[in-house]
């Protein structure tokens, strides 16, 4: 059989190419000169699986795709009042090094502008790392997003620092207002050497991939941050990935997002998918022509748009049917999928609101393969609540998604692997 997903993506591809509209970064001249021509798309799966096609294996410098990676490693390794001290998290609808500071605090915008990402370096690691330290640690931290060992471009850097003065005067600019407490050139230089690692589509989708797995490369199974790390992370790249384009991205594509200079565009759909694609032209905003246009397609095509989410909460409740008669009659609710507060919610209006005749009442959860705090305590309220109604209550769990099954407060619960157990005692003479 052809392969299914590589075809799509191949489709897409050919449907992009012919668009050359656009200019490679013209600021830094090893950019000007990359190959213009270059096109990949790649998507991971929180498994591990890569399917892409085009240039997904060739190398280009990751740029501002390193910001929320940078900010992440800053958030677990300095907690997140000291960034946000220091670094704010509104968009600022402003080009990406555009040179301003908030009003009143001094500090930068977000994370993901320059100004807020210049910052961000001086946050990663330990407070007492030299310049060179740092950038180690960063790059070391950036690897584990990959699950590979990853290298500057050392041409890239120097070209670029040669024309920094941008970002050296937003770097100066910081250090006046004490949100940079290091020397600012070190800063930017350790920032461009950030910005110089090499990446592939291919890494970027497997970095990506982390971020939608909760903080775990698929590949090596590291947790490389913690999650409400990522939460932060996603939320930031959300609302600034993409620059003054921000909201445009967020109402067509709707995936958490970071474009780069060099081309590279990365997206994280949280749970599913890491999705990465490269092409050098770049828009008016310094997003990737091709890149934007592939991600609009995927995102309609595949249905990923975070805000257009499956009506799971209404599927929670299987069926409700009755086992055995008379006063051994047993009511069964059985539940399904993962339950948050919005299927939780379900059970609540079916047990509470309409009370089960049937003294034996049993929530089966057996098709049920996750269930998150607010939705167990409901559950367990349910239970509490039925107990003290005069009902005797079972919580059919196999597999134990409800880890500590507690209702309290003389509420009482009797845990069973089968329906049919909870059925069995209460017929038995
Ligand atoms: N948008 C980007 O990719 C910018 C990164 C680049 N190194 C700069 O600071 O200008």
């Amino acid at each position: 059989m052809r392969p299914i997903i590589p075809d799509y993506l191949a489709e897409v591809l050919g449907d992009v190419e012919s668009d050359t509209s656009g200019e490679p970064a013209g600021y830094i001249p090893e950019l000007a000169a990359a190959d213009p021509e270059r096109l990949g798309v790649a998507l991971a799966m929180t498994d591990g699986e890569v399917y892409g096609v085009g240039d997904i294996d060739v190398e280009f410098t990751i740029q501002s795709v390193s910001k929320p990676f940078a900010y992440a490693l800053a958030l677990a390794d300095r907690g997140f009042d000291p960034v946000l001290a220091k670094v704010g998290v509104e968009p600022s609808g402003e080009a990406f090094n555009e040179i301003s500071l908030e009003s009143g605090t001094g500090r930068p915008l977000n994370p993901m502008i320059n100004a807020g990402a210049i910052t961000v370096h001086s946050l990663a690691g330990a407070k007492d790392l030299d310049p060179a330290e740092r950038v180690e640690h960063v790059l070391q931290g950036l690897s584990a997003f990959a699950g590979r060992r990853l290298r500057t471009d050392e041409a890239v850097c120097a070209s670029e620092m040669e024309h920094a003065h941008r970002n050296l005067a937003i770097a100066h600019m910081l250090r006046s207002h004490d949100v940079l407490t290091e020397d600012a050139g070190a800063v930017v230089e350790g920032y461009t050497r950030q910005c110089a690692v090499l990446v592939t589509t291919r890494d970027l989708a497997m970095m990506a991939a982390t971020l939608a797995n909760r903080g775990r490369n698929p590949l090596t199974g590291e947790q490389v941050v913690p999650e409400p790390v990522v939460r932060q992370v996603l939320s930031v790249m959300f609302s600034c990935g993409m620059y003054d384009a921000a909201g445009d991205w967020a109402t067509q594509v709707g995936i958490p997002a970071k474009s780069g200079v060099a081309g590279g565009l990365i997206g994280a759909l949280p749970g599913q998918i890491g999705i990465a694609t490269f092409s050098p032209r770049l828009d008016a905003h310094g997003n990737s022509v091709r890149g934007v246009s592939l991600f609009e397609r995927l995102s309609s095509d595949m249905g990923l748009h975070v805000m257009e989410v499956p009506a799971t909460s209404r599927s929670v409740v299987r069926s409700s049917h009755v086992l055995g008669s008379g006063p051994q009659a047993l009511r069964v609710l059985e539940l399904q999928g993962g339950i948050g507060f919005a299927g939780a919610e379900r059970v609540v209006k079916e047990v509470v609101d309409a009370p089960p005749a049937e003294t034996g009442v049993a929530l089966d959860l057996t098709r049920v393969h996750s269930i998150d705090d607010v939705a167990r305590r409901m559950l367990l309220e349910v239970v509490r609540r039925l107990t003290l109604t005069g009902h005797e209550v079972y919580l059919v769990d196999p597999e134990s998604v409800v880890p500590d099954p507690d209702p309290g407060d003389g509420g009482r619960v009797v845990v069973v692997d089968q329906v049919d157990r909870a059925v069995a005692p209460r017929t038995a003479p």
